[in-house]
């Protein structure tokens, strides 16, 4: 059967990914990350060449024993013993090699993981969004996965290099035209290798891309099963998912067609190699150039290299898509960190100001327009304004949650200015504290959850938080208290009980400046007193943005403004608002039900 040779231009591409490394720089990071470990990497180095060592050393005693069979006891005794030393030697340092190599590996892939992920979170959030979570978790997981798995191989590859190099010398060390016949399986492998390998790294790499497109489709579908759900989404989702799985598995089968074909070629080229040997021995030994222990040696060892040059031949195959996946994990640590220029705490007072904001999620059409505000320190500032103004990217943009796209947001305390965007990303958190729609309960204990963003606070510390936010009530009645599991498939716990919790954590992690997007939204009306309660008691005392869809959270701000397709139409306070009559004036009206007198 004739297999076609297939083409990556028949597989799916997909550009928004993040960078792919190229094989340099691939190989500097993981140098430079095993060199993290020598002691380990030399280990796992010398077991290799000692093992190695021992797999030819058995042959060359075997053909010894042949030629000696007449020697009499006491030699072929020590013979026999000599080589059962060498096995027993190879068998252990073969283990020990192995297990150096798979630790040596697990140590890499830890540091890999651990190196990628902390790029990822320290990364542009409009270049993380644009890429897709799904991307950058596939190489978090998978890719590492796919690593950490060629590990074994590795050290199986590095042990077949050598043990192939020092039997040439073995054969060398019997005569050299043995050497010649067994040279000729090179230029067969050598051939079939270069073929396979122009085809097989794009394939591979392919492969891969497909299979980050695969988990970004499904991670986007049970990320949005709500919403896939409300508009009855599923047969298309399903199409969608269905299509990603299919490029995926068609990808795979691609590969390993080709695969196939390779194979036959290297068991082609063994052939070849084994009846050249014996041949060319057979000749030798008529005219008396070798001896038959010699030819035997010669065909034992090459009987013995199958397996490492099978292994490296094979090997290519898992050692490219290694490199593929390496290359991707690497490639997240080429995305540029923003610079961080300013790494000082902030001070008592910090005033929060903007100048110029604009924003276009797409580049072109603006949802936040030539925005300009100022909070002084100390006060909050209450923005509403109609579903789709911009509040809530305009309150991204002020706590630091992504960079606008024109203009600057600046903090200012006692030192002077500092820009949002030169701040160091580690210590943005302790100048502004961000609670957003999209509050999340990270799995673990109440404890764990709470002091995330705070992990040295006492729980006397924990449980003042929880009660500012009004939550000591039902965290009393929880089963192990603060030792409660929450999150995923654990605790169950209501909208507004999640809201108190990224309030608790907020007040825990006590930063100058506050950012509350809908911290009410959430709870229904019912809930709602309470949470405003609750964000009122981070606001107090702090200098505070609060986007306000209950009014009555703007009444009791220092100063509002109200949005309108991105810009702000209207600014004061509420009573200043109220006797102009305007925007927000009609919004109040129609949320108080009545219209209200200017200081009533
Ligand atoms: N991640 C995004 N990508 C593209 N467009 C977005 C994104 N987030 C919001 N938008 C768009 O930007 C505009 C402003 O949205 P934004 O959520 O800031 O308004 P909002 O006033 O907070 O609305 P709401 O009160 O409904 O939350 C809307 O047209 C919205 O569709």
């Amino acid at each position: 059967m004739t297999v076609p040779a297939p083409r990556v231009a028949d597989l799916p591409e997909n550009k928004d990914i993040l960078p792919v490394a190229a094989p340099g720089q691939t190989w500097r990071v993981l140098l430079r990350t095993a060199l993290r470990h020598r002691g380990e990497a030399a280990a796992a180095l010398g077991f290799t060449v000692l093992s190695s060592a021992g797999v030819v050393t058995s042959p060359l005693l075997l053909g010894l024993l042949v030629d000696r069979a007449g020697a009499g006891t006491a030699a072929l005794v020590r013979l026999l013993a000599a080589l059962g030393v060498a096995v027993l030697c190879t068998a252990v340092f073969t283990a020990l090699a192995q297990r150096a190599a798979e630790r040596l590996g697990a140590r890499i892939a830890a540091d890999l993981r651990e190196d990628t992920l902390t790029q990822a979170l320290r990364m542009d959030a409009g270049v993380l969004e644009k890429a897709g979570a799904g991307d950058v978790a596939s190489r978090v997981t998978d890719d590492v996965e796919q690593f950490v798995e060629s590990v074994p191989l590795g050290a199986a590859v590095f042990t077949a290099l050598v043990t192939v190099g020092v039997a040439f010398f073995g054969f060398l060390s019997l005569d050299w035209r043995l050497a010649l016949a067994f040279t000729v399986v090179f230029p067969i492998h050598a051939l079939s290798l270069r073929w396979y390998l122009a085809k097989s790294g794009p394939l591979y790499a392919a492969e891969r891309r497909s299979s980050a497109e695969r988990s970004r489709v499904l991670l986007g579908s049970l990320h949005g099963a709500g919403t896939v759900r409300a508009y009855r989404m599923h047969p298309l989702q399903t199409a969608r998912v269905a299509q990603a799985s299919a490029h995926s598995v068609d990808a795979a089968l691609t590969s390993l067609r080709l695969f196939f074909r390779f194979s036959m070629g290297m068991n082609g080229a063994e052939a070849v190699g084994l009846s050249t040997l014996l041949t060319a021995g057979f000749f030798l030994v008529r005219a008396d150039a070798v001896s038959v222990g010699d030819v035997t040696a010669a065909a034992l060892l090459f009987h013995r290299l199958f397996s490492p040059l099978g292994t490296l031949l094979l090997s290519f195959d898992d050692v490219q898509r290694a490199g593929a996946a390496l290359a991707r994990v690497v490639g997240v640590a080429m995305i540029p960190i923003p610079a961080a220029k300013v790494a000082r705490a902030p001070g008592a007072a910090v005033t929060l100001s903007c100048a110029g904001v604009g924003h276009a999620y797409d580049g072109r059409t603006s949802v936040v327009r030539a925005v300009d505000l100022r909070v002084p320190a100390g006060t909050s500032l209450a923005i509403v304004g109609a579903s789709g103004a911009g509040k809530t990217t305009l309150a991204g943009i002020l706590g630091g949650a992504f960079p606008a796209t024109e203009g600057t947001v600046t903090l200012t305390d006692a030192e002077g200015d500092v820009a949002v965007s030169d701040l160091d990303p580690d210590r943005l958190r302790d100048w502004i504290g961000i609670v957003s729609q999209e509050t999340h309960v990270f799995t673990g204990t109440l404890r764990e959850d709470v002091t995330f963003a705070a992990p040295d606070r006492s729980d006397e510390a924990i449980l003042q938080a929880l009660t500012a936010v009004g939550a000591a009530g039902w965290v009393g009645t929880l089963p192990d208290g603060l030792d409660t599991r929450v999150g995923e498939g654990e605790h169950p716990l209501t909208a507004a009980q999640v809201q108190q919790l990224a309030l608790a954590r907020l007040l825990l992690r006590d930063p100058a400046v506050v950012v509350l997007d809908e911290a009410t939204a959430e709870a229904g009306s019912s809930g709602a007193r309470d949470l405003e309660r609750a964000a009122a008691a981070l606001v107090r005392g702090r200098t505070a943005v609060v986007v306000a869809h209950r009014l009555t959270q703007a009444r009791d701000c220092d100063a509002i403004v109200v949005m309108d397709r991105g810009a702000i139409v209207e600014s004061g306070t509420h009573a200043d608002l109220l006797t102009r009559e305007g925007r927000y004036a009609a919004l109040w009206s129609a949320w108080s039900g009545a219209p209200e007198v200017a200081g009533g």
